[in-house]
């Protein structure tokens, strides 16, 4: 097959899956369309397909299709990482829930959100009440606007519980390398993230990577703006079709080659079908078909075997979809085990969320023709008068394997809705015990086109397809929407040298500690430098690299300083400190621009007036300010709750002359303020209005946030 024409069948696969769906997104993050003219929630060919497949027993089947016609709960994290993690966590249990305990809405009792069993340390929870419950319950309206401000300061993540399971078997550790290979919107990403960072309350930089790639380009710039709320020095956005995600060879420091990119885990959390979703997708009961799992079963081989293969020896692969179809689950499984000869196995994690309950994956299931006769194997085909046409269509990887007990496939994971009341899904961990090829075992060669031609045969088969949505239920809409092929054309990332001026300057002016390491700053290369970004020393070192160009690389490091451009042109320090940096700057920045508040008045003022005048504050503090130079600083404030429990904020300011602004966005405003004081602030009163207007036209404006001078 001619580039050409593998072209044009991948444009128009893109073309007819790009219009599905995202059905974590859908889940949680943006209220639901209500879908009004899905009324009746039966499809007979749905019911009698699964019933033909046997994946339960005729009486849980029953017990399974009832639950589908269900609403889904809405279930949400607590982001673990955040030192105030616990903080909320207490806030949930001690104050929301026993409020939300004994009410009653038309004579029932409506049961509070309970944590999710198998979650890790009661950080992931479940909400069952409905819209209307939440509009006639003061309590449930209450811890609703408290969840919801939470969400938009990236404490919580609102997603589904199934959904939530993938990562949580990765089992990572903080000095990993991960790579999430169909990573958009990115909620799976977060909890990796989340895992590479576990041990940042001991105060350490974790050595890991998390690599987020997606085929989408605009999905991709969703990804990074999720997850710009991680802060995480870690984390690298790419933009690639998964099955070919490029080869990166590194190098030491003479230049010699030591070997190609691996990961120590990887997630193929593919696209698919999306059946699981149907409780939240209600289109799916009324558009299914068995096309959708044909239609993608290569496109998931392909990529799961790229993942295996950029897996290190001795890694973990977890393949996962939120499809119930074995075509697209366990015969994946079987083909890329398969093909991998031995290097791959299936790994049994039974002892693993042992509360999660879960179905073995199946040994035997069956294939259904256009006119609805079920094959057991591609043998049967034969008696099909068309057959050479429905041979193509139907491929021996879709069929059961003869050795599935060999594979053991039953290691596999079936999540079915009504164990415990979530959503579908198949999940399944691999351990990589040796080379996939003899490709693999030797060192890439230095030639690039031989490095694609070599990892390109691996996969036996070439890279077909980016379909880039999930839910192929959906696919027929694919004509109205085109889908956003535009390649990512991002400004490169420049490494500082660690004795720029500008650093230098920044070091002295803010005090930092010198063990902090100044040559992870980077800029994106074109025009005056306005954001230095900081990354991890794993992205540096991976950003050296020569082949590093191979990457398209949307985005990677946390915003460290901003520049102020009015503040620029005068003799004074152009670079102010981000909400986002200051986990990381924290413990590195001398007293020099740090001023301890005294009161929890003057924490309030800071939070909810708009530039509040030094005379807002106690006599302590304005004498630390007219002390200190104009520009941005620290302001640390130290809560106690009660007795024992302290919570310590650190927040950047910008000090003008006369007056301060806190450098919070106004949704970290609002959520912060909610949970210190209890109170949703009211950023855009007259008066807030009025100032931000005068500061704009004075002169300093940031982008986003407005200071005064
Ligand atoms: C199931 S969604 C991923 C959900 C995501 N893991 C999460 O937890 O938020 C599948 C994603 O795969 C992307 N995709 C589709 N085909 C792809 C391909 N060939 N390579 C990489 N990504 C692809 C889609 O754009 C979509 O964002």
């Amino acid at each position: 097959m001619g580039p050409l024409s593998r072209r044009k069948r991948r444009e128009a696969r893109l073309r007819r899956s790009q219009q599905n769906e995202d059905q974590e997104k859908d889940n949680n993050d943006q209220p639901r369309r209500r879908e009004n003219w899905v009324t009746v929630k039966d499809n007979e060919k749905f019911k009698n397909y699964y019933k033909s497949q046997n994946i339960l027993s005729e009486e849980e089947f029953g017990e399974f299709y009832k639950v589908l016609q269900t609403p889904l709960p809405s279930t949400f994290r607590i982001t673990g990482t955040r030192s105030h993690a616990l903080a909320i966590l207490d806030l949930i249990k001690k104050t929301y829930i026993p409020a939300m305990e004994h009410i009653t809405i038309g004579g029932a009792i409506v049961e509070p959100p309970t944590t999710l069993p198998w979650y890790p340390d009661g950080l992931g929870w479940q909400i069952n009440a409905t819209r209307m419950i939440i509009k006639r319950s003061p309590e449930f309206s209450k811890f609703h606007k408290f969840i919801v401000a939470e969400t938009e300061a990236g404490n919580v993540s609102r997603q589904e519980a199934v959904s939530m399971v993938p990562p949580l078997l990765m089992d990572i550790k903080p000095h990993q390398s991960v790579l999430d290979m169909c990573a958009a919107p990115g909620s799976k990403t977060a909890q990796i993230i989340e895992a590479v960072h576990a041990n940042d309350s001991l105060n350490e930089l974790p050595s890991g990577l998390v690599v987020a790639n997606d085929a989408d380009a605009k999905r991709s710039y969703l990804l990074v703006h999720q997850l710009k709320r991680m802060q995480s020095p870690c984390f690298i956005a790419t933009n690639h079709d998964a099955a070919d995600f490029p080869g990166v060879r590194l190098t030491d420091e003479t230049g010699t080659i030591t070997g190609p990119l691996r990961f120590d885990r990887v997630l193929c959390d593919v696209p698919c079908s999306g059946d699981g979703t149907i409780r939240k997708n209600e289109k799916i009961w009324i558009q299914w078909s068995q096309d959708g799992a044909l239609e993608l079963h290569s496109t998931q081989i392909q990529i799961f075997l790229r993942g295996a293969h950029l897996c290190k020896v001795g890694g973990r692969i977890v393949y996962s979809t939120c499809s119930l179809n074995p075509i697209e689950n366990e015969a994946v499984v079987a083909e890329v085990l398969r093909r991998s000869k031995g290097a791959l196995e299936l790994r049994d994690v039974s002892d693993q969320l042992v509360e999660l309950k879960r179905k073995p994956g199946l040994q035997t299931w069956k294939v259904m023709t256009k006119d609805g006769k079920y094959l057991n194997s591609i043998e049967d085909l034969q008696d099909n008068s068309n057959n050479n046409l429905q041979k193509g269509k139907f491929p021996k990887s879709m069929f059961p394997p003869d050795n599935a007990n060999e594979l053991h496939l039953d290691r596999c994971l079936r999540i079915y809705p009504h164990l415990q009341n979530t959503g579908g899904f198949f999940v399944a961990v691999f351990d990589k015990i040796k080379p996939m090829s003899r490709s693999e075992r030797d060192i890439e060669p230095e030639d690039d086109s031989n490095v694609t031609a070599t990892e390109t045969t691996t996969n036996s088969t070439p890279s077909v397809v980016i379909p880039t949505k999930r839910s192929a239920s959906n696919s027929n809409d694919a004509k109205e929407t085109p889908p956003s092929k535009k390649p990512v054309h991002e400004a490169s990332f420049e490494l500082l040298a660690e004795d720029k001026d500008e650093i230098n300057q920044i070091s002295e002016f803010y005090g930092l500690d010198r063990a902090f390491p100044r040559d992870q700053f980077l800029v994106r290369s074109e025009g005056k430098s306005k954001i230095m970004y900081f990354v991890s020393k794993a992205v540096k070192e991976l950003l050296k690299e020569k082949d590093v160009e191979r990457l398209k690389i949307v985005m990677t490091g946390t915003r460290a300083f901003v520049r102020q451009p009015s503040v620029d042109s005068e003799d004074r320090m152009p670079f102010r400190l981000t909400w986002e940096s200051m986990p990381l700057l924290n413990g590195m920045l001398s007293n020099k621009r740090r001023i301890q508040l005294t009161s929890n008045a003057e924490l309030q003022t800071l939070l909810t007036e708009a530039y509040p005048k030094f005379d807002r504050f106690e006599a302590e503090t304005i004498t630390k300010l007219e002390a200190m130079e104009l520009g941005c600083c620290v302001l640390d404030y130290t809560m106690i709750d009660k007795p024992g429990n302290t919570n310590k904020l650190t927040l950047p300011v910008w000090r003008g002359h006369d007056s301060l602004s806190l450098l919070l966005n106004k949704s970290d405003k609002r959520a912060l303020c909610q949970r210190v004081f209890g109170i949703v602030p009211d950023l855009e009163t007259p008066e807030h209005l009025k100032l931000r207007s005068a500061a704009n036209q004075t002169k300093v404006s940031s982008e986003s946030e407005t200071l005064p001078c």
